[in-house]
C-alpha cells in the first residue's frame, strides 16, 4: 500500500571499479526521519551521492523521488535534485553573497520567475529555521550553526520530497548540533521526509528513530537499545 519515496533493490555502490556497498535492499516513506551511521570510510557519502546522482547507479534497482536511478540520464539530473534538498557538511553557501542573495540564487536557477513569489519563498523558509532577520547578512558574518540553518531553508526551498543531510552537523559543537537537529526535527514534524548520515551518537540517542548502518559493504537497520 505504501509507496515508498525511495527504495534500492539488491543494489551495489560503487566509486568506480571499486565495490562500496552490496546487496543495499532499503526503503524509506513519506514522513519517516532515518539516520545513516557507519565508521568512516563506510560508505555513507557513496550511498548518498547515489541518490542524489552523483555516483551511477550500475546494479540492482534504485528508486527516488519518482526517478528510476538505473536509467538516470545526465539531463535528469537536475530535475532529480529540485525534488530532493541536500544538505552537505560545510554548508556551501556563496561566499560572494548574502543570504537572501544565496537563496534566490536557487529560485532562479530552478526557474523561478516572479519576483514577489520569489522574495515572498526566501522569506518562508528563513522564517521556518529561524533566520528571517539575517537574510541581509553574508555568510561569513554567521556562526556555523546559523550557516548550516540557511542551508536547510536553501534545501527546503523546492518543496523536496527527501531531504538527504550528509553529516549536518559534522562541524558543528554539540550545542549547536542539538540546535540544528532541532531545526531538522521540526522540518520533519512537518512532512518532510529526511536521510540524514551521523558519526553524532549523541544526537541518536536524544532523538531515537529509524536507522540505517553501514558496515562491511553491507548496510542493515539496527534496532536502537534501550537505557
Ligand atoms: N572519489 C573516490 N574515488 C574512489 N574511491 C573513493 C572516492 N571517494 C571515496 N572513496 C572510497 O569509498 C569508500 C567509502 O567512502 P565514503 O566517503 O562513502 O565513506 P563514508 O562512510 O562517507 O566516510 P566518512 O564518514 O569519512 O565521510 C572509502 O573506502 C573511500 O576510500
Amino acid at each position: 500500500m505504501s509507496n515508498p519515496i525511495l527504495e534500492l533493490k539488491d543494489a551495489s555502490i560503487y566509486q568506480g571499479e571499486n565495490l562500496i556497498l552490496s546487496d543495499v535492499n532499503i526503503e524509506i516513506n513519506k514522513g519517516d526521519f532515518v539516520y545513516l551511521i557507519g565508521k568512516t570510510g563506510t560508505g555513507k557519502s557513496s550511498f548518498m551521492k547515489t541518490l542524489y546522482g552523483d555516483l551511477p547507479l550500475t546494479k540492482g534497482e534504485g528508486h527516488i523521488v519518482e526517478f528510476d536511478l538505473k536509467t538516470l540520464r545526465e539531463k535528469e539530473i537536475p530535475f532529480l535534485r529540485r525534488k530532493l534538498g541536500v544538505v552537505f557538511q560545510d554548508f556551501k553557501l556563496l561566499t560572494d553573497r548574502t543570504i537572501n542573495d544565496n537563496l534566490l540564487f536557487v529560485l532562479k536557477a530552478t526557474g523561478w520567475k516572479d519576483k514577489k513569489a520569489m522574495a515572498a519563498r526566501v522569506e518562508e523558509v528563513l522564517t521556518k529555521v529561524d533566520m528571517k532577520t539575517k537574510g541581509f547578512k553574508f555568510p561569513h558574518a554567521l556562526s556555523g550553526g546559523e550557516q548550516q540553518r540557511v542551508a536547510i531553508a536553501r534545501a527546503l526551498l523546492n518543496n523536496p520530497e527527501l531531504i538527504l543531510a550528509d553529516e549536518p552537523t559534522g562541524n558543528l559543537d554539540p550545542q549547536t548540533s542539538i540546535e540544528v537537529m532541532e531545526v531538522l526535527q521540526d522540518i520533519n514534524k512537518n512532512g518532510n521526509t529526511i536521510l540524514m548520515a551521523t558519526h553524532d551518537y549523541a544526537l541518536l540517542l536524544k532523538y531515537p528513530s529509524k536507522t540505517l548502518k553501514c558496515e562491511d559493504s553491507a548496510i542493515f537497520e539496527v534496532v536502537q537499545r534501550k537505557g
